[in-house]
């Protein structure tokens, strides 16, 4: 099964960088990586995590911690944990003790429960470097 997106559907690596763009009050995924630019075109999100960190330290702050969870029905996440947890904190180049990432089922309800679909949270803290 996959997900019909413009890039590689990586929800979670979407939702840090939304976090991050928050917490900096500075757009969202879509105003740094617009669907209509072809370089983003079944790219791999994870890439972005990379460049959108680097971007994030040109602009002064650096991660203090990120907390995320991805709702997902019928995958148990898991057995994958881990090596999720330790390639977001090498695409971000933070220690692993300042990334949380957390599963959740939805109980079978609605698509995501069913694991027709699959949605991530994340909330970051920032502090400024300069
Ligand atoms: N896709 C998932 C969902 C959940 N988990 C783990 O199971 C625990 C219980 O989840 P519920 O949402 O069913 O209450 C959850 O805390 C996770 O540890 C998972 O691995 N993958
Ligand atoms: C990441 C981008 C760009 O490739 O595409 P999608 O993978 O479709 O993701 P979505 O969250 O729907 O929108 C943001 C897009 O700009």
């Amino acid at each position: 099964m996959c997900f019909r997106t413009h890039s590689d559907g990586d929800v979670l690596s979407h939702a840090i960088i939304d976090a991050i763009a928050g917490a900096m009050a500075d757009g969202d995924l879509g105003t740094h990586y617009p669907e209509d630019d072809p370089a983003s075109e079944n790219a791999r999100s994870l890439n972005f995590v990379t460049e959108f960190s680097g971007y994030m330290r040109a602009q002064g702050y650096e991660i203090v911690n990120i907390d995320a969870f991805v709702t997902l029905g019928t995958t148990r996440l898991r057995p994958y944990m881990s090596a999720i947890r330790e390639a977001v904190a090498a695409a971000l180049d933070v220690p692993l003790d300042r990334i949380s990432i957390k599963g959740r089922s939805h109980d079978g309800i609605a698509e995501v429960g069913r694991g027709q679909a699959c949605s991530a949270t994340a909330t970051v803290l920032l502090m400024k470097t300069d």
